[in-house]
């Protein structure tokens, strides 16, 4: 238990059918045992992630004013801006060290569940950065695909229809990340991580990280095991929804980031999180007399603005209005 797997999707991309039980099954075993693989033969390009990469460094080097035009704990929407320490991961320790920018689907202001004012929904607020709208509002679309994608697999081993999960991310509430990690100076700043240890909150969160290093997930033995950058992949892992829909079979899997010595991080994960409506509860395959549902039945949006608001203090202050 001292590596995570590293599985080939490309058979998903390929015309046998027969191919997808096998990804299948290596994606059911990693889900079991860690709650965390890495996946390589993706449909990402190495010049799109450069590219969004790059956009990234330009606005984090912004000055903090600029930034904060679209600053998040403005939004009730939870898009734009997180400066350094708006966020607090593990409880037992300071703010984060990362800032952050947030974007999800966009729904203009005319879309009914804006007018409704339902949590989470909202127009996207962008930096005024050339070419940044287009490019990152293309990358969330590839990134939502390639979840689905791997949602799919998960439906054969999960014993479930095909398009469960599709049905389910009928306009989701997604979220794609940018995260810099400004460098630790001393040994001993440690204690203030680049992030606490956490759980992720939604279904299945894809992770690019830069080659800095940093990520450590805990197995199941309770050690914390790194999980390095390798070329061509991304970090998969499970976040509670799943956890939640599997009744536990699937790990959602402690994790944290240890900013490295000296040196800035990049990173960018992918939250997949279905329609804000849709249903939490045990799935019929995954219950029975020995194993009943563990957890109540909740709701996307409920579940996630009750984890928002142990992690952001401003969020807490909203609800408190
Ligand atoms: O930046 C990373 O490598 C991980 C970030 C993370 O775990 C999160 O944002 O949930
Ligand atoms: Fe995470």
């Amino acid at each position: 238990m001292n590596s995570l797997p590293i599985i080939d999707i490309s058979p998903l991309y390929g015309d046998a059918p027969s191919a997808w039980q096998s990804v299948a099954s290596q994606i059911d075993q990693a889900c079991r045992q860690w709650g965390f693989f890495y996946i390589k033969g993706h449909p990402i390009s190495p010049a799109r992630i450069t590219d969004v990469l790059g956009h990234a460094q330009r606005f984090f080097t912004l000055p903090v004013e600029e930034k904060l035009k679209i600053d998040i704990t403005q939004t009730r929407h939870h898009r734009g801006y997180g400066a350094v320490a708006t966020e607090q991961l593990d409880p037992a320790k300071p703010s984060d060290l990362k800032e952050t920018f947030d974007m999800g689907l966009h729904l203009p202001a005319d879309h009914p569940d804006v007018l409704a004012h339902k949590p989470l929904r909202g127009p996207n607020r962008h930096p005024d950065l050339v070419g940044w709208e287009p490019l990152m509002e293309q990358h969330y679309r590839d990134m939502q695909a390639l979840a689905q994608t791997l949602l799919r697999a998960m439906t054969l081993a999960l014993g479930i229809e095909r398009d469960f999960f599709d049905t389910r991310f009928n306009e989701p509430v997604s979220v794609l990340r940018l995260i810099h990690y400004p460098p630790r100076h001393t040994a001993s700043s440690a204690e203030q991580q680049g992030a606490g240890a956490h759980t992720d909150y939604g279904c299945i969160t894809l992770l690019y990280q830069d080659a800095a290093g940093g990520l450590q997930v805990r197995n199941v033995n309770g050690q914390w095991i790194d999980a390095p950058p390798i070329d061509g992949t991304f970090v998969v892992n499970l976040g509670d929804m799943m956890a939640r829909w599997s009744n536990d079979r699937y790990l959602s899997t402690p994790h944290r980031v240890i900013s490295p010595l000296g040196v800035d991080r990049y990173s960018m994960p992918f939250f997949a999180e279905p329609h804000p409506d849709t249903l939490i509860q045990c799935l019929p395959g995954c219950q029975d007399d020995a194993h009943p549902p563990k957890y109540p039945t909740t709701t996307c949006a409920e579940f996630l603005l009750s984890r928002f608001a142990d992690t952001y203090a401003y969020r807490r202050e909203q609800q408190a209005v």
